[in-house]
């Protein structure tokens, strides 16, 4: 990362950091298109971005994916504290950070006021009450500069980021324009006639919601698409920095559909609705996923309460600082598994010690169901469950998830792909915490079979990261977009900004390394990613890429074994997927791969919940027909193969053509253990019996082909396309 220290303008400080994650939207602008090829601009590209929350007065773009930076090399909490001691700095250790008083604010006002928050996991830092922020790179400059020039604070326009484009600045007063035109067009509920307020009311299903409630979180109407208005104010002087718009489309079921939209789009929206009501003084908050909720709870229990941004999606790590004064958490983010799961995920973040969960279930829906449906909302949160929890546990503490489990099974199952309906049949689904084992022969297509399988995942709201040694991100993101617009782009360049704004807003990252890398430094950077984009869905591409660079005089099975075995233990700790591509050994062409066929010992399929195998027929005449070959399924042990079609304009493999392909579902194997090649005997031998059908037909296939040859013209006689 590049950032301009000033000091009184004489000063100029430049330093590089090394980020390893860059999101596609610094991807997708043609000038990032020529820059990405040079790593150093990559970092400066990087910090054109740079978000503010809780609406900063820095002259930034604010973009909340670039915020955060990873230090050159992983920092630890000790090391933090350590180099904050030696510059005699006091500080109270936190949950999620570490306070101390701010260097931004003149003393003697910030002697007691300990507000400035360094994370503990990644050193990035934020002044609340100057708004400053930065890495821990910036702060160790600031330290170093004020301790040079023996001054006692910093003016809070010391860091200074690179100055806006015009484009960039017109994008941001726009934004903030369409804030203000919203809210003044907006009118407050105690302001419209009380029937009309009963039938909106009735139309978002919070009747019983009361509209003190709604007074009290300064909620509106906006008429024209009756639409609710949640405000955001923040900064110093609690100013308006943006809004959300809520809209509730009635179903056949009863159940409402909400469509929400905000201003400044999603991934600046950095809200903590509620927060402006919440004393300095309160201890306790109550964590929800939705601006209702928050509104649910608060009415019900009289405890403060705020919602997050972004619903379950992910807790920005810039948001922390903001819940730090809680010395109870209780989070209650929604009546769903994926609620449950994400609840659990980030009492990791705001530290397990304070928080309690409150589990999902017939009894416990999201809060303002539960409003609705007259339950106790007090007492549900009283009920909330520690979440840290001890490394043995009875079957009694274990009894509420295995109910949970068995009543949802469709949400247990996990993700369901939209293109792949068969995949869903045999696999279920896409699963947190599994580690994925894919492989193919050289060339069949692997990397652009697995972009479209991730790219299905994400354009669901399943947070990835794709770490691709071999292609670069640039040609890995052509090929994504390629696949999400379903067409062939450089026909069409006039559709490439409309594509890449949607794609921009994709919850996508991909990590900044090429060739061989260490193992170590791709675990530092998951762990980190995980940390600050919630990443559900890594993708490495492929294994092979991390073995050069250890020791070489070890076996090289060992080393492989060693790489698997840390995927896997960071898929389960991160309940993270983990989707990894290995090479096939070197088999005979003609000969169909197995689970055996991946390179290096068994242990990459003992290790694995999933394995696929992208199979390729060899053909003379025409490119090979794919299968994809599930040969290993730990959730429910169904394996098969299915035929992909392969449309060379989208790159896509979805949509085979129907009633021409059948999935096919072969007996489950018992891979995990030991015998894994023995017991793959069965769905071999199904395989072997698929494979000499297949021959047949081709046979066939070929006999009509050579019939037809004979009798066209000579200028029918083209190559074959294999479709
Ligand atoms: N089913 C297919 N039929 C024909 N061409 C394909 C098919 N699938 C992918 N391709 C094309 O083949 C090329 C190689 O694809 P890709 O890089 O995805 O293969 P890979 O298996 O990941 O390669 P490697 O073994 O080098 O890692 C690309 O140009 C891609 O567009």
């Amino acid at each position: 990362m590049w950032r301009r220290l000033l000091l009184e303008g004489t000063t100029c400080l430049l330093q590089a950091a090394d980020p390893k994650v860059l999101h596609h939207r610094h991807l997708s602008s043609p000038c990032s298109r020529l820059l990405t090829q040079r790593r150093p601009c990559v970092l400066r590209l990087r910090d054109a971005g740079f978000p503010l929350a809780h609406g900063g007065t820095r002259a930034f773009k604010k973009d909340a994916n670039s915020n955060a930076e990873f230090p050159a090399s992983p920092i630890t909490v000790t090391e933090i504290k350590q180099y904050i001691r030696s510059k005699d700095i006091p500080f109270h250790d936190g949950y999620s950070c570490l306070h101390v008083p701010s260097i931004f604010v003149q003393p003697p006002a910030r002697r007691d006021a300990f507000s400035l928050f360094v994370d503990k996991t990644t050193g990035q830092f934020l002044c609340k009450d100057t708004l400053v922020e930065g890495s821990w790179e910036d702060l160790q400059d600031c330290l170093e500069v004020m301790q040079k020039e023996e001054q006692d604070f910093l003016s809070p326009h010391v860091l200074l980021g690179y100055p806006e484009s015009v484009e960039e600045q017109e994008d941001r007063e726009c934004e903030l324009r369409e804030v203000q035109r919203i809210w003044s067009s907006a009118v407050p509920l105690t302001d419209v006639p009380e029937d009309e307020v009963q039938l909106v009311k009735t139309m978002f299903q919070i009747t019983k919601l009361s509209n003190a409630t709604l007074k009290k979180f300064g909620v509106r109407l906006f008429k024209p698409t009756k639409s609710l208005v949640f405000p955001w104010f923040g900064g110093p002087d609690s100013s308006l920095k943006g809004v959300k718009l809520l809209s509730a489309q009635n179903t056949d079921t009863e159940k409402v559909i909400y469509k929400e939209a905000t201003v400044p789009k999603c991934s600046s929206y950095y809200n903590l609705f509620g927060l402006p009501l919440v004393s300095r003084m309160d201890s306790e908050v109550v964590l929800t996923g939705h601006e209702l909720d928050t509104l649910a709870v608060s009415q019900a229990t009289g405890l403060p309460s705020v919602a997050l941004p972004r619903g379950v999606s992910c807790l920005p790590p810039i948001l922390l600082p903001y819940l730090e004064q809680f010395k109870q958490v209780t989070l209650w983010l929604g009546g769903d598994i994926r609620s449950w799961e994400a609840s659990k995920i980030f009492s990791r973040k705001l530290g397990l010690r304070r928080c309690s969960l409150v589990r999902p279930g017939e009894y416990r829906p999201c809060p303002v169901e539960a409003l609705a449906q007259g339950k106790n909302l007090s007492q549900i949160v009283k009920a909330s469950i520690p979440a840290a929890h001890k490394s043995i546990v009875s079957f009694r503490q274990l009894r509420e998830d295995v109910y949970g489990e068995l009543l949802n099974t469709e949400q247990v199952a996990g993700v369901k792909w939209t293109r792949f309906p068969e995949l869903n049949r045999i696999l279920k689904g896409h699963r947190k915490g599994e580690l994925t084992v894919f492989t193919g022969p050289t060339g069949s297509g692997k990397t652009t079979f697995i972009s479209e399988l991730a790219l299905d995942l994400c354009t669901q709201g399943v947070n990835t990261l794709w770490g691709s040694f071999e292609i670069n991100n640039v040609r890995l993101a052509k090929i994504m977009l390629t696949q999400f617009a379903m067409q062939r782009l450089e026909e069409n360049l006039e559709q490439y900004d409309f594509w890449a704004d949607k794609f921009e807003e994709l919850p996508l990252y991909f990590m900044t390394f090429h060739g061989q890398q260490n193992i170590k430094t791709v675990l530092d950077t998951m762990q980190h990613a995980v940390y600050l984009y919630d990443i559900n869905h890594v993708i490495i591409d492929n294994l092979q890429f991390m073995m050069g660079q250890e020791n070489l005089s070890v076996d090289k099975f060992a080393v492989q074994d060693h790489i698997i075995g840390a995927f896997r233990k960071f898929a389960t700790n991160s309940s993270c997927h983990v989707t990894l591509i290995i090479h096939p050994r070197k088999e005979e062409d003609d000969r169909e791969l197995q689970t055996a066929s991946i390179f290096g010992s068994a242990k990459a399929s003992q290790e694995a919940d999933n394995v696929l195998i992208l199979q390729e027929k060899k053909l003379v005449t025409c490119p090979g027909r794919r299968s994809l070959q599930v040969t290993k399924n730990r959730f429910d042990g169904d394996v098969g193969i299915f035929p992909l079609d392969f449309i060379k304009s989208s790159l896509t493999f979805s949509a085979p053509i129907k009633g021409k392909h059948k999935l096919r579902k072969v007996p489950p194997t018992k891979p995990e253990n030991e015998e894994a090649e023995k017991g793959n005997e069965v769905a071999k031998e199904a395989k072997e019996n698929e494979v000499a059908k297949e021959a047949k037909k081709k046979k066939e296939e070929v006999k009509k082909v050579k019939a037809v040859k004979a009798n066209k013209t000579m200028e029918t006689l083209q190559p074959a396309t294999g479709k």
